[in-house]
């Protein structure tokens, strides 16, 4: 398979970004630390999904990690970066504590495009938790391996890295991996149902470019109406907001709708009548 020729969209000191034919790619990049993200890197996720996600010709996001690192080991994300952990959060430059990757989390959940987590090897901690909430995972055969160490460290995702990994794989695995802390190979964690497919290593990034170029084939309105299905029932009153809003977006495409607002602009009476009622 030949790997997609990506092309840079914007440099960043964390992580990279790259856009090819539709397809948006963030990796971490910080190897040497198994891909830990400090406040800073979060800063730079939320700028990048944010480009993706108001770039009109891009239809899906890969998550990834660059690597190896100099010791040649691949990782994804090793989660918080406890070197900048403080008292209340994770300080970064500005001296404030902060919490910030659930913000991320939440952008790839209410990305109006899917995002696939391509994980190339460690997958831990709040690493893991941002493959969980993702819409597909795509692992590497030989080198994937996912562990979740929160309650090593005194952590703990109790929210979509935990609940939500719950409704993917069962109550009594989820409460295993955070319970526990073992680690998982690619193909345990695809037989457990959080991971979509068990790529070989040489092929993950041509595979992840392949899902992607097959999703851009379908309606882009079908898939984001489908993707805030799948959330809807496990989102709460959000879940319907988002669904709502692009129930919105559908009903201002309709005559009906102009009809309204014309009619406000022309400081005229709405005519509904001209349209039929559908049983
Ligand atoms: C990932 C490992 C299992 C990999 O093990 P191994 O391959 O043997 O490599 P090591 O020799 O351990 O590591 C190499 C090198 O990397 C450094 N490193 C690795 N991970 C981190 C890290 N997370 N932070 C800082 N540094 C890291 C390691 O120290 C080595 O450096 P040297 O200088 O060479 O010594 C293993 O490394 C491992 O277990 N890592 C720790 C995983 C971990 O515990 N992560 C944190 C979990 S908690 C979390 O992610 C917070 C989640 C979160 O953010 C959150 C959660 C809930 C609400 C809010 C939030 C929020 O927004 O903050």
């Amino acid at each position: 398979m030949q790997e997609p020729n990506w092309q840079t969209a914007k440099e960043y000191e964390d992580i990279t970004y790259k856009k090819l034919n539709g397809v948006a790619r963030i990796a971490f990049n910080r190897p040497d630390v198994r891909n830990a993200f400090r406040p800073g890197t979060v800063f730079e996720l939320l700028d990048a999904f944010d480009d993706a996600r108001n770039d009109g010709t891009i239809g899906v996001v890969l998550l990834s990690g660059e690597g190896p690192a100099k010791d040649g080991v691949y990782a994804f994300c090793s989660g918080g970066d406890q070197k900048f952990r403080d008292k209340a959060g994770y300080k970064g430059n500005d001296g404030l504590d902060r919490l910030n990757i659930l913000e991320v989390q939440r952008q790839i959940r209410f990305m109006t495009k899917p995002v696939i987590a391509v994980v190339p090897g460690w997958a831990v901690g709040g690493g893991h938790s941002l493959h969980v909430v993702c819409d597909l995972t795509l692992a590497s055969k030989e080198h994937a391996i996912f562990k979740q160490t929160d309650a090593n460290v005194a952590s703990y995702d109790a929210g979509y890295g935990s609940a939500y990994l719950a409704r993917q794989i069962g109550q009594k695995r989820a409460r295993e991996i955070f319970f526990l802390g073992r680690s998982y190979s690619a193909q345990e964690a695809f037989d457990m149902g959080m991971v979509n497919a068990v790529v070989p290593h040489d092929e993950l990034e041509a595979t992840a470019y392949q899902w992607a170029q097959e999703i851009l084939e379908k309606s882009p309105m079908a898939i984001r109406m489908l993707k805030f299905a799948f959330n809807l029932v496990d989102d709460g009153m959000v879940g319907q907001q988002i669904f709502a809003g692009e129930a919105t977006r559908l009903g201002y495409m309709t005559d009906e709708a102009r009809e309204g607002r014309d009619a406000f602009l022309e400081k005229r009476k709405p005519d509904f009548d001209q349209f039929p009622k559908h049983s």
